[in-house]
């Protein structure tokens, strides 16, 4: 067999990537050339492309189904580019590499989302690469396909808070798709080779010159085709008109596959139904770019890649015909305070007779025979509801992980007086997120928590993490804080130095350690937002409002010495904050002064 060739990636020197397979992370321990790629890991590779191409020759031979057929038998195919066969082909030959991009224009992932994410998912058990990109950049300008009227764009905040959300999000579901795929059985053989991957399109737009994709993609983009799309023509004579920011759209889209292509191998992009015109303007975009692209090296580098392909997965929508989504205003959401698990579940219990084995197929990964037997049973005595029982506890182990489905289940069986002998909803007690003594609609386990601004400016960052609900008490924030266990959220700069607009940055973690009470304020982003994690997964998004402000709400918080009146709150703030003016003012010099940052 030949021997595998590895590119050298764009953005990590060290990293050097196979071209045929996109297996990645062979380090240079020399950080010099491509020399220094292992034997041993050269060896591996070898192994896993020739563990491939058994597997192909399986599926020529009709030993093993292909793929596609694998996707088309779950019902997640709708729309695929080019031919079926050079399709099948394709996907059985190479170990490609495959992406599903997402805007973070809402706080938080719905169901429909989990359609294209399913199909990636089970790409990836299958051993394919798969990345998932949250669009950072695409989420400022915003898609305008099938839509009559401009998206409204959120304030810069906003939009970093909804991205933090659905990073988590996103993180989260990766790791039960992880541990899900263990206990059925996916990872046999070696695994190193299974490579998934989530990044934001923020890191390349924000040190992409408009020159650059001009010159590189804008001559090949004809603009009678961009003109003659549906979405546009739609959006143009009957909508609100369209800016040239919108229309650019499906150009970037096409620039973040580009880059996907060509610096991590990512030949296939997956999307809901309405993507595939997106989807076919990037796969025109980098056959465009391969053969014309202005650096000869770059053209070498990207030949061995072959073209890219992509398809769309069809759309989940209500019985009524609507698709489920944000802007239709029917979504589920997958962040347990916008829908609990509880009203997850119960929804999923809800679902016809005649679409549960559909949905089983879509959103499980509870194999087809399995399900063929379920709902048969469930015909013979329907009233039991058992594929729909089934149906609802796979989706919340999905998107949950598989404690919350235990006591979901259990929850509804127990209020519909089918109680188990001990029911798993009286541990849910025993979380140490709801430890805190008492709960108030502001420390019950969530993402988003508002907290005073005295708070953030006159506690102690072990109390701060207390009153955002991530610690059990004030000690225990501050063993957290001593003990490197929380971490607060902060701006990577990687434009220009002083850049105006932080928010187009990265977020990156740093160990909260117990410092002085003043400098919690300097992580705060847009002045108004505080991000802390406790261990991997415990994400707080606090919001810093005005002490009135939250007072005036009702609001408490874990830790907060309740007055009796409001009112003496207040003046006791106000004079705090009097006081303090007076010490900054005559301490501050004149260039100190902050200014609004620009979006
Ligand atoms: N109901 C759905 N069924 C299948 N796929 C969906 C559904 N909703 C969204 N998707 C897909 O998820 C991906 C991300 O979608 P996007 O961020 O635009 O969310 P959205 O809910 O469609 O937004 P909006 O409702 O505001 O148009 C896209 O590929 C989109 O097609
Ligand atoms: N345009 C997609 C999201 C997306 C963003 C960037 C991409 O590279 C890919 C997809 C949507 O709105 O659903």
């Amino acid at each position: 067999m030949a021997s595998p060739s590895f590119l050298r990636t764009s953005t990590r020197p060290d990293l050097y990537i196979c071209a045929r397979c996109s297996l990645r992370a062979a380090r240079s321990p020399s950080r010099t050339t491509r020399r220094w790629v292992g034997q041993k890991y050269l060896a591996k590779v070898a192994n896993a492309e020739y563990e491939w191409a058994q597997h192909a020759v399986d599926i020529q031979m009709g030993k093993r189904k292909s793929m596609l057929a694998i996707l088309e038998e779950r019902e997640l195919v709708n729309q695929i580019t080019g031919k079926r066969s050079e399709f099948e082909a394709r996907l059985t030959e190479d170990r490609l590499g495959a992406y599903v991009g997402i805007d973070p224009t809402a706080s938080s992932l719905h169901v429909g989302h989990l359609l294209p994410f399913m199909a990636l998912s089970w790409m990836y058990l299958h051993g394919y690469s798969v990345l998932a990109l949250l669009g950072g950049a695409t989420a400022k300008i915003g898609d305008p396909t099938d839509r009559l009227k401009t998206r409204e764009m959120a304030h810069s905040s906003v939009r970093a808070a909804n991205m933090v959300s659905m990073h988590f999000q996103l993180k989260k579901f990766m790791l039960n798709i992880d541990s899900y795929g263990r206990t059925h059985g996916f990872f046999e053989g070696s695994p190193w080779e299974m490579r998934r991957a989530l990044s934001n399109n923020n890191e390349w737009w924000n040190k992409m010159p408009l020159l650059e994709v001009l010159q590189v993609l804008g001559h090949g983009v004809r603009l009678g085709p961009m003109l003659a799309r549906e979405t546009v023509k739609n959006k143009m004579n009957n909508g609100d008109g369209m800016s040239f920011a919108e229309f650019t759209y499906p150009l970037m889209q096409a620039w973040d596959w580009w880059h996907l292509f060509s610096s991590r191998s990512i030949h296939m992009q997956i999307g809901g139904a309405d993507q595939y015109g997106n989807i076919t303007a990037g796969i025109d975009a980098i056959k465009h770019i391969s053969k014309h692209h202005p650096n000869p090296a770059m053209r070498e580098k990207v030949t061995p890649l072959g073209d890219p392909l992509g398809f769309t997965v069809p759309l989940l929508t209500t019985s009524s015909g609507q698709k489920f989504g944000k802007s239709a205003g029917n979504a589920i959401w997958l962040d347990s305070d916008q829908t609990s698990p509880f009203e997850f579940y119960g929804y999923f219990l809800r679902t016809s007779d005649a679409d549960v084995g559909k949905y089983l197929k879509m959103l499980t990964f509870v194999p087809i025979d399995e399900i063929n037997e379920l709902v048969e049973e469930h015909m013979v005595e329907p009233s039991k509801r058992k594929a729909q029982h089934r149906l609802a506890r796979e989706i919340v182990e999905i998107v949950h992980g598989p404690h919350e489905a235990k006591v979901t289940e259990e929850q509804h069986r127990f209020l519909f007086n089918k109680s188990p002998d001990r029911p798993a909803m009286l541990e849910v007690q025993a979380d140490p997120d709801t430890a805190a003594g008492y709960v108030t609609l502001n420390n019950k386990p969530k993402i988003n928590v508002q907290l005073p601004r005295s708070v953030i400016e006159t506690l102690s960052i072990g109390r701060i993490l207390f009153a955002a609900g991530l610690a059990a008490s004030a000690t225990e924030g501050h063993r957290l804080a001593q003990h490197d266990g929380a971490f607060i959220g902060g701006i990577v700069h990687s434009g220009h130095k002083g850049s105006p607009n932080p928010m187009t940055e990265r977020l990156s973690w740093t160990k909260i350690k117990p410092w002085h009470i003043k400098d919690t304020a300097k992580y705060l982003v847009y002045d108004d937002l505080l991000m802390l994690r406790r261990g991997k997964h415990h994400i707080r998004v606090v919001q810093v409002v005005p002490d009135d402000e939250f007072l005036t709400s009702g609001k408490t918080y874990p830790g907060q010495k309740l007055s009796t009146s409001p009112l003496s709150n207040l003046e006791q703030r106000n004079k705090q904050v009097l006081d303090q003016l007076k010490t900054d003012r005559g301490k501050m010099p004149d260039h100190a002064k902050l200014e609004d940052p620009v979006d």
